[in-house]
Order: C-alpha cells, then structure tokens, then sequence
C-alpha cells in the first residue's frame, strides 16, 4: 500500500533529513514511528501526503509514484488520507461539528450528507454531545479527539498522525490511541509518529528513525546488502 525504495530527503545541502530509507507498509498495518527530535519523523509522514517531495527515490501511495504527482493529482490522494498533524488548527469561530463537517463541504458533499457524516465520526471518537461547543471550550484532548473526527470524516484508507498524543494527560492520550486503534480495528491502515513510551511498550510493529535512516530492530529495516 506505501512503499518507500531508496528515498532520500535533503531541505538543505548539508542536512539529510532522511537518508536512503527501503519500507513498505502493508493495507491495514499498524505502524508507529520512533526515533529522538529530528530523526526524520515527520518529514516521512509529510512525503506519504506530498507535502514534501523526495529528493531522490521513489513513494508510491496506491501504486501511485507520489514524488511525480501533479498538482491536479493532490486531491484524490489527500481524499484517502486521514491527516493528523502537529500544531493542526481547528477553526474557533464556528462549532465542533461545522469543524468536522468541514473536509466533507469543500469536496462538495451535500450539507445534509456532510452534517450526518460529521455527527457519525463524532460519535465514533465519544465527542456527539459536544458537537454544538466552540473547540475553545473543550479540553486539549478533546480537540485532538475533534481533529481525529476531521481527519476521519471522509473514510480515508490510511491515517498518519503525527504526535497525537503530546501535550495530553494519561487518560486524554489512551482515548486518542483508542480511536486511532478502532480506525484500526476496521482495517484502516496507521502510521503514527510518537515519543510516547506507554504507547511504544505495547506497539507490535516499530519503524525506528535515527539521524535520518532506519536502524534495527524492526521487520522493515533494510537487510544487509540493501534489499527491503
Ligand atoms: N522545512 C524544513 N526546512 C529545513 N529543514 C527541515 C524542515 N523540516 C524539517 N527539517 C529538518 O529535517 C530534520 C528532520 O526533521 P523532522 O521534523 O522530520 O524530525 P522529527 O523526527 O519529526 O522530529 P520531532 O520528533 O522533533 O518532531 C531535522 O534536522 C529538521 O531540522
């Protein structure tokens, strides 16, 4: 479902932020991303949505080669994404449910269609009775919950989320990791970046970053000699 062959991601000459990384993520794989702060994390979440194009090697998403993906592309891609991203803003001018609906109106679905969606993804993560509050008045994990919803709303195949857990209290995280595992649970496929050690002790499938490259253990780091 996403492979990575020999990708490489240089911002600036003389920083990789990933070197030479050989992965595939399986549909409906549970995948989390370790590493310390600048490993690359997030740049390789990027890569998966287009939002960063490789500077050498190749991702394909679907069988679709995500570094050569024309603007006009990006849509329908992004549409089978579930994005959950750091410093991600939900709109505080209007309501929990006309956040989540939002993904849902700019495709161009029916508001009738976009508010039931919305009440359902809602309802899914355990937030339906706050639909009608403005994001301010909920907790920190409850807008993460909301950017969950956002994120879910249009029934993406494969949800990357970045950090989802920080800055969140025990409780607040290990709800936030439930939804994610529910997504989960009906075959969407996760690739989720964290520090969090409780999350990490009970992973089954790690992919660990160091300055840039994939270092063992993990089934997905390159075997010696370079093959995936
Ligand atoms: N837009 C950018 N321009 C230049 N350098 C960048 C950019 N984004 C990331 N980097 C650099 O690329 C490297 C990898 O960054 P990245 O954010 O992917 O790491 P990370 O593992 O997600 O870190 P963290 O755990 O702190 O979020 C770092 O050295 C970072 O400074």
């Amino acid at each position: 479902m996403i492979e990575f062959h020999q990708v490489s991601k240089q911002y600036t000459r003389d920083n990789a932020a990933l070197s030479n990384i050989t992965l595939s993520v399986a549909k409906g794989e549970l995948i989390f991303l370790s590493g310390p702060s600048g490993a690359g994390k997030s740049t390789l979440l990027k890569m998966i949505a287009a939002m960063e194009r490789p500077s050498s090697g190749t991702i394909t998403v679907n069988g679709h080669d995500i570094g050569r993906i024309k603007p006009s592309g990006l849509p329908y891609l992004r549409r089978n994404l579930g994005l959950i991203f750091q410093q991600q803003c939900l709109l505080n001018d209007r309501s929990v449910l006309a956040n989540v609906m939002l993904p849902l109106l700019v495709t161009g679905h029916p508001r009738i269609d976009a508010e039931k969606r919305a009440r359902a993804a809602l309802d899914k993560i355990g937030l339906l009775s706050k639909a009608a509050d403005e994001p301010m008045a909920l907790s920190g994990g409850e807008q993460q919950r909301v950017a969950i919803a956002r994120a879910i709303v249009n029934r993406p195949q494969i949800i990357l989320a970045d950090e989802p857990t920080a800055n969140l209290d025990r409780a607040s995280a290990a709800k936030v990791m439930e939804a994610l595992h529910a997504f989960h649970g009906v075959g969407v496929t996760c690739l989720i970046a964290t520090h969090d050690e409780h999350i990490l002790n009970e992973a089954k499938k790690i992919i660990y970053l160091e300055h840039g490259r994939l270092v063992a253990p993990g089934a997905n780091a390159p075997l010696p000699g370079g093959a995936a």
